[in-house]
Protein backbone atom coordinates (compact mmCIF):
# COMPACT_ATOMS: atom_id res chain seq x y z
CA UNK A 1 0.00 0.00 0.00
CA UNK A 2 1.94 3.49 -0.92
CA UNK A 3 -1.50 5.89 -0.39
CA UNK A 4 -0.75 8.44 2.46
CA UNK A 5 -2.64 11.15 3.89
CA UNK A 6 -1.81 14.18 5.79
CA UNK A 7 -3.54 17.39 7.79
CA UNK A 8 -2.60 20.25 8.82
CA UNK A 9 -0.19 20.67 6.35
CA UNK A 10 1.30 24.43 6.36
CA UNK A 11 4.52 25.90 5.31
CA UNK A 12 5.83 29.91 6.19
CA UNK A 13 8.87 32.20 5.09
CA UNK A 14 9.21 34.72 7.89
CA UNK A 15 5.55 36.26 8.31
CA UNK A 16 4.15 34.88 4.84
CA UNK A 17 2.61 31.62 5.14
CA UNK A 18 2.79 30.13 1.91
CA UNK A 19 1.54 26.69 1.82
CA UNK A 20 -2.03 25.66 4.28
CA UNK A 21 -3.00 24.94 6.29
CA UNK A 22 -4.46 22.20 4.23
CA UNK A 23 -5.07 18.46 4.02
CA UNK A 24 -4.32 16.14 1.19
CA UNK A 25 -4.79 11.96 0.67
CA UNK A 26 -3.68 10.35 -1.94
CA UNK A 27 -5.32 7.07 -2.36
CA UNK A 28 -2.97 3.47 -3.50
CA UNK A 29 -2.13 3.49 -7.31
CA UNK A 30 -3.11 7.50 -7.90
CA UNK A 31 -0.89 9.47 -9.96
CA UNK A 32 -1.71 13.22 -9.05
CA UNK A 33 -0.67 16.34 -11.26
CA UNK A 34 -0.37 19.30 -8.83
CA UNK A 35 -0.91 22.41 -10.98
CA UNK A 36 -0.83 25.78 -10.63
CA UNK A 37 0.63 28.59 -11.22
CA UNK A 38 4.93 30.25 -10.12
CA UNK A 39 4.73 30.78 -7.33
CA UNK A 40 1.25 29.02 -5.69
CA UNK A 41 3.10 26.70 -3.80
CA UNK A 42 3.68 23.38 -5.42
CA UNK A 43 7.07 22.65 -4.63
CA UNK A 44 7.23 23.90 -1.30
CA UNK A 45 3.81 21.42 -0.97
CA UNK A 46 5.66 18.50 -2.54
CA UNK A 47 8.71 19.55 0.20
CA UNK A 48 6.42 19.01 2.82
CA UNK A 49 5.67 15.84 1.49
CA UNK A 50 9.15 14.17 1.09
CA UNK A 51 9.34 15.61 5.04
CA UNK A 52 6.74 13.01 6.14
CA UNK A 53 7.06 10.33 3.29
CA UNK A 54 10.91 10.43 3.86
CA UNK A 55 11.97 6.58 2.79
CA UNK A 56 8.75 5.55 1.32
CA UNK A 57 9.33 8.14 -1.46
CA UNK A 58 11.73 8.65 -4.61
CA UNK A 59 12.44 12.72 -5.18
CA UNK A 60 12.86 14.12 -8.30
CA UNK A 61 13.56 17.92 -6.63
CA UNK A 62 13.42 20.92 -8.96
CA UNK A 63 16.79 21.95 -8.21
CA UNK A 64 17.62 18.02 -9.20
CA UNK A 65 20.05 17.68 -6.24
CA UNK A 66 23.48 16.31 -8.10
CA UNK A 67 26.50 15.70 -7.08
CA UNK A 68 28.44 17.78 -10.05
CA UNK A 69 31.97 16.49 -9.13
CA UNK A 70 30.43 12.78 -9.25
CA UNK A 71 30.20 10.68 -12.56
CA UNK A 72 26.33 9.78 -13.73
CA UNK A 73 26.82 6.73 -12.47
CA UNK A 74 27.39 7.12 -8.82
CA UNK A 75 24.85 10.05 -8.82
CA UNK A 76 22.00 7.29 -10.29
CA UNK A 77 23.56 4.64 -7.26
CA UNK A 78 23.54 7.58 -4.56
CA UNK A 79 19.24 6.33 -4.84
CA UNK A 80 20.15 3.40 -3.22
CA UNK A 81 23.12 4.53 -0.54
CA UNK A 82 20.41 4.07 2.46
CA UNK A 83 19.75 0.25 1.49
CA UNK A 84 23.63 -0.69 1.81
CA UNK A 85 26.00 -0.97 4.54
CA UNK A 86 28.62 1.92 4.05
CA UNK A 87 31.27 -0.94 3.41
CA UNK A 88 29.37 -1.63 0.23
CA UNK A 89 28.93 2.04 -0.95
CA UNK A 90 32.60 2.28 -0.09
CA UNK A 91 33.45 -0.03 -2.32
CA UNK A 92 31.00 1.31 -5.00
CA UNK A 93 32.80 4.85 -4.92
CA UNK A 94 36.12 3.18 -6.39
CA UNK A 95 34.95 -0.14 -8.35
CA UNK A 96 31.15 -0.75 -8.77
CA UNK A 97 29.67 -3.90 -8.43
CA UNK A 98 28.38 -5.75 -11.91
CA UNK A 99 24.91 -6.18 -11.27
CA UNK A 100 24.98 -2.30 -9.81
CA UNK A 101 26.85 -1.62 -13.37
CA UNK A 102 24.05 -3.94 -15.26
CA UNK A 103 20.96 -2.44 -13.55
CA UNK A 104 21.82 1.41 -14.00
CA UNK A 105 23.17 1.07 -17.48
CA UNK A 106 19.75 -0.48 -18.30
CA UNK A 107 18.09 2.49 -16.87
CA UNK A 108 20.54 5.27 -18.75
CA UNK A 109 19.84 3.41 -21.98
CA UNK A 110 16.25 3.54 -21.23
CA UNK A 111 16.10 7.24 -20.61
CA UNK A 112 18.75 7.71 -23.69
CA UNK A 113 22.05 8.96 -22.27
CA UNK A 114 23.54 5.47 -21.97
CA UNK A 115 26.64 6.63 -23.05
CA UNK A 116 27.16 9.29 -20.47
CA UNK A 117 27.38 6.47 -17.34
CA UNK A 118 30.98 7.33 -16.44
CA UNK A 119 31.06 11.23 -17.63
CA UNK A 120 30.93 13.82 -14.79
CA UNK A 121 27.74 14.86 -14.34
CA UNK A 122 28.84 18.29 -14.79
CA UNK A 123 29.74 18.31 -18.05
CA UNK A 124 25.78 17.48 -18.98
CA UNK A 125 23.62 19.23 -20.55
CA UNK A 126 20.33 20.34 -18.37
CA UNK A 127 17.87 17.97 -20.06
CA UNK A 128 20.69 15.41 -19.56
CA UNK A 129 20.67 16.37 -16.08
CA UNK A 130 17.16 16.20 -15.40
CA UNK A 131 17.74 12.56 -16.69
CA UNK A 132 20.25 11.27 -14.55
CA UNK A 133 17.73 12.57 -11.54
CA UNK A 134 14.76 10.43 -12.80
CA UNK A 135 17.41 7.54 -13.45
CA UNK A 136 17.83 7.93 -9.59
CA UNK A 137 14.10 7.96 -8.41
CA UNK A 138 13.95 5.13 -10.94
CA UNK A 139 16.65 3.44 -9.52
CA UNK A 140 15.48 4.21 -5.51
CA UNK A 141 12.45 2.49 -6.87
CA UNK A 142 10.30 3.50 -3.26
CA UNK A 143 6.82 3.03 -3.39
CA UNK A 144 6.09 6.60 -3.90
CA UNK A 145 7.26 9.06 -6.43
CA UNK A 146 7.64 12.59 -5.82
CA UNK A 147 8.61 14.27 -8.37
CA UNK A 148 8.92 18.73 -8.96
CA UNK A 149 8.54 19.44 -12.84
CA UNK A 150 10.51 16.52 -13.62
CA UNK A 151 10.39 17.48 -17.61
CA UNK A 152 10.88 21.39 -17.68
CA UNK A 153 13.87 20.76 -19.92
CA UNK A 154 13.04 17.95 -21.86
CA UNK A 155 11.74 17.94 -25.45
CA UNK A 156 8.16 16.49 -26.27
CA UNK A 157 9.16 12.69 -27.20
CA UNK A 158 11.72 12.91 -24.21
CA UNK A 159 9.27 14.40 -21.93
CA UNK A 160 6.51 11.51 -23.10
CA UNK A 161 8.74 8.70 -22.45
CA UNK A 162 9.91 10.05 -18.92
CA UNK A 163 6.66 10.35 -17.93
CA UNK A 164 5.46 6.84 -19.28
CA UNK A 165 8.26 5.70 -17.33
CA UNK A 166 7.91 7.56 -13.91
CA UNK A 167 3.68 6.53 -13.99
CA UNK A 168 4.63 3.06 -15.11
CA UNK A 169 7.63 2.27 -12.84
CA UNK A 170 5.81 3.97 -9.57
CA UNK A 171 2.27 2.99 -8.00
CA UNK A 172 1.46 6.40 -6.26
CA UNK A 173 3.21 9.85 -7.33
CA UNK A 174 2.69 13.43 -7.08
CA UNK A 175 3.93 14.98 -9.87
CA UNK A 176 3.98 19.16 -10.13
CA UNK A 177 4.11 20.04 -13.79
CA UNK A 178 3.27 23.05 -15.61
CA UNK A 179 2.51 21.29 -18.86
CA UNK A 180 -1.37 20.87 -18.27
CA UNK A 181 -1.41 18.67 -21.24
CA UNK A 182 1.15 15.85 -20.28
CA UNK A 183 -1.08 16.64 -16.58
CA UNK A 184 -4.12 15.39 -18.06
CA UNK A 185 -2.20 12.40 -20.28
CA UNK A 186 -0.47 10.55 -17.38
CA UNK A 187 -2.05 11.53 -14.26
CA UNK A 188 -5.51 10.00 -13.39
CA UNK A 189 -5.92 13.52 -10.59
CA UNK A 190 -5.30 16.56 -10.84
CA UNK A 191 -4.95 19.25 -7.93
CA UNK A 192 -4.99 22.51 -8.62
CA UNK A 193 -3.09 24.90 -5.80
CA UNK A 194 -3.41 28.42 -5.75
CA UNK A 195 -2.21 30.64 -2.79
CA UNK A 196 -0.94 27.63 -0.88
CA UNK A 197 -4.25 26.19 -0.97
CA UNK A 198 -6.16 23.10 -2.95
CA UNK A 199 -8.43 25.20 -5.48
CA UNK A 200 -9.61 22.24 -7.68
CA UNK A 201 -9.67 18.72 -6.91
CA UNK A 202 -11.10 16.37 -9.63
CA UNK A 203 -10.55 13.00 -11.25
CA UNK A 204 -8.56 14.26 -15.13
CA UNK A 205 -11.02 12.18 -16.70
CA UNK A 206 -13.17 14.76 -15.80
CA UNK A 207 -11.44 17.98 -16.35
CA UNK A 208 -9.93 19.34 -19.79
CA UNK A 209 -7.17 21.36 -20.63
CA UNK A 210 -9.56 24.96 -20.21
CA UNK A 211 -10.92 24.15 -16.95
CA UNK A 212 -7.10 24.08 -15.18
CA UNK A 213 -6.34 27.47 -17.36
CA UNK A 214 -8.42 29.12 -14.38
CA UNK A 215 -5.68 28.56 -11.95
CA UNK A 216 -3.77 30.50 -13.73
N1 LIG B 1 13.37 30.02 0.42
C1 LIG B 1 12.33 30.86 0.32
N2 LIG B 1 12.30 32.02 0.98
C2 LIG B 1 11.25 32.86 0.92
N3 LIG B 1 10.14 32.63 0.18
C3 LIG B 1 10.11 31.49 -0.51
C4 LIG B 1 11.19 30.54 -0.49
N4 LIG B 1 10.85 29.48 -1.27
C5 LIG B 1 9.64 29.76 -1.77
N5 LIG B 1 9.19 30.94 -1.33
C6 LIG B 1 7.89 31.57 -1.64
O1 LIG B 1 6.89 30.60 -1.39
C7 LIG B 1 5.87 30.71 -2.37
C8 LIG B 1 5.66 29.34 -3.01
O2 LIG B 1 6.84 28.99 -3.74
P1 LIG B 1 6.96 27.59 -4.48
O3 LIG B 1 8.36 27.49 -4.97
O4 LIG B 1 6.45 26.52 -3.60
O5 LIG B 1 5.94 27.81 -5.70
P2 LIG B 1 5.73 26.93 -7.00
O6 LIG B 1 4.27 26.83 -7.19
O7 LIG B 1 6.50 25.67 -6.89
O8 LIG B 1 6.37 27.84 -8.13
P3 LIG B 1 7.13 27.41 -9.51
O9 LIG B 1 6.05 26.85 -10.40
O10 LIG B 1 7.67 28.73 -10.00
O11 LIG B 1 8.20 26.42 -9.15
C9 LIG B 1 6.30 31.80 -3.35
O12 LIG B 1 5.65 32.98 -3.01
C10 LIG B 1 7.78 31.93 -3.11
O13 LIG B 1 8.20 33.24 -3.35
Amino acid sequence: MSGFSFDQLKASFGDKRVIGPLSLKVNDGEHVALVGKSGAGKSTLIKLLYERLTRDASLVPQGLGLVNALPVFHNVFMGQLDQHPLWYNTLTLLRPFRKDRAVISDLLNQLGIAEKQWSPTASLSGGQRQRVAIARALYRHAPILLADEPISALDGPMAHLVMNALTERFHTSVIALHDVDMALAYCNRIVGIQDGQVALDQPASKLNASDIMTLY
